[in-house]
């Protein structure tokens, strides 16, 4: 078989929550939000290829986290009861960039990715509403990597309606710490009642970060971080931190302030997008390869 059908390249995007109101608390503890999700073009890479030994193999293995807990492993698990072949296996290889407990969701796009490639790959033939309801297992971030747009968030965030968004330029930062998402969300003086919104409202005025004033309180680094981005406009948390972004009309903009942010923050300029590009590069391939997939 030509090689290309068996292997596929494809970019895992970060998201940001450009706000996250808390709305309410389920029986089992998970939190009722609403977010307006947005993804950016800074991405991981996943190449996968198929195998015949019925394995998934990750490689290289990220440090300190065994193979079994890896979400891009989780995904692929899920998806084996749907192989077409039961022989089927994947090599898959991470080219990691996105950073870790960042809130830019970088595992929930990782293993949106795995499940879209390997959906096509081992020709498991489920639709995008399948695999999300899979996926919001693994995370509650998932869905909205695994449907590819742009959208507003209710529930824990699975409940997805469309929308188009301005894309500005952001620049994104990293205060050098690791923020626990389980601790914010059972912090106990975190705002869970917030009045819920409509979309309209949403998409014309926006909204804020109930985790805010709960993640500076437990990360010095993020609140100085804060501080200083709040001195060039309206800085911003994604989901519970620790990084925090500011728009721009226009990436000269964002370039500037990025050359004078403090050495010891990671930064990154990005681009928004109402489209993931995992769907941009998954809808190409899938056309590119169209004649020579079998059945
Ligand atoms: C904050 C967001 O990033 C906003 O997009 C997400 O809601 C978090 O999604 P995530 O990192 O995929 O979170 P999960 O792995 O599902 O949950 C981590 C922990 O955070 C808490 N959690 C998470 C999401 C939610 N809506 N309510 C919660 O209370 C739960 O204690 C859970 O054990
Ligand atoms: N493939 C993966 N990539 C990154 N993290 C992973 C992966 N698989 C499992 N994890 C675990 O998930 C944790 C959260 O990682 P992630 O990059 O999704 O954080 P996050 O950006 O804060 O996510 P969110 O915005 O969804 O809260 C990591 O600390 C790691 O232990």
């Amino acid at each position: 078989m030509d090689h290309s059908v068996t292997s596929m390249q494809l970019p895992s995007p970060a998201k940001l929550n450009l706000f996250l109101h808390i709305t309410g608390r389920r029986e089992d503890g998970y939190h009722e939000l609403q977010t307006l999700f947005q993804f950016i073009d800074l991405c991981d890479t996943l190449d996968f290829s198929l195998t015949r030994d019925n394995n998934i193999i990750i490689s290289p293995a990220i440090e300190q986290l065994p193979t079994e807990e890896n979400l891009i492993y989780k995904a692929a698990k899920l998806l084996t009861p749907f192989k077409q072949n039961p022989h089927a296996g994947v090599d898959i290889i991470l080219k990691k960039q996105l950073p870790m407990g960042g809130g830019i969701g970088g595992g929930s796009s990782n293993a949106a990715t795995t499940l879209l490639a390997l959906n096509t790959l081992w020709k498991c033939h489920l639709s995008l509403e399948k695999l999300a309801e899979l996926g919001v297992q693994l995370g509650a971030d998932v869905p909205v990597f695994v449907m590819g747009f742009a959208a507003f968030a209710e529930g824990v965030g699975e409940k997805l309606q469309k929308v188009t968004l301005d894309t500005p330029y952001f620049l994104l930062l990293k205060p050098n710490c690791h923020v626990s998402t389980g601790q914010i969300f059972t912090d106990k003086y975190l705002t869970r009642d917030t009045p819920p919104i409509r979309i309209s409202h949403a998409l014309k005025l926006g909204g804020h970060n109930d985790c805010l004033d709960v993640v500076r309180k437990h990360n010095p680094e993020v609140n100085e971080a804060y501080l200083w981005l709040k001195n060039h406009g309206d800085a911003k948390l994604t989901g519970t931190g620790a990084c925090l972004f500011l728009a721009f009309d226009n990436v000269r903009d964002a370039e500037r302030v990025r050359l004078s942010t403090p050495k010891k923050w990671q930064s990154w300029v990005c681009h928004g997008c109402n489209t993931s590009p995992t769907h941009d590069a998954l809808n190409q391939w899938i056309k590119q390869n169209r004649d020579k997939c079998p059945k």
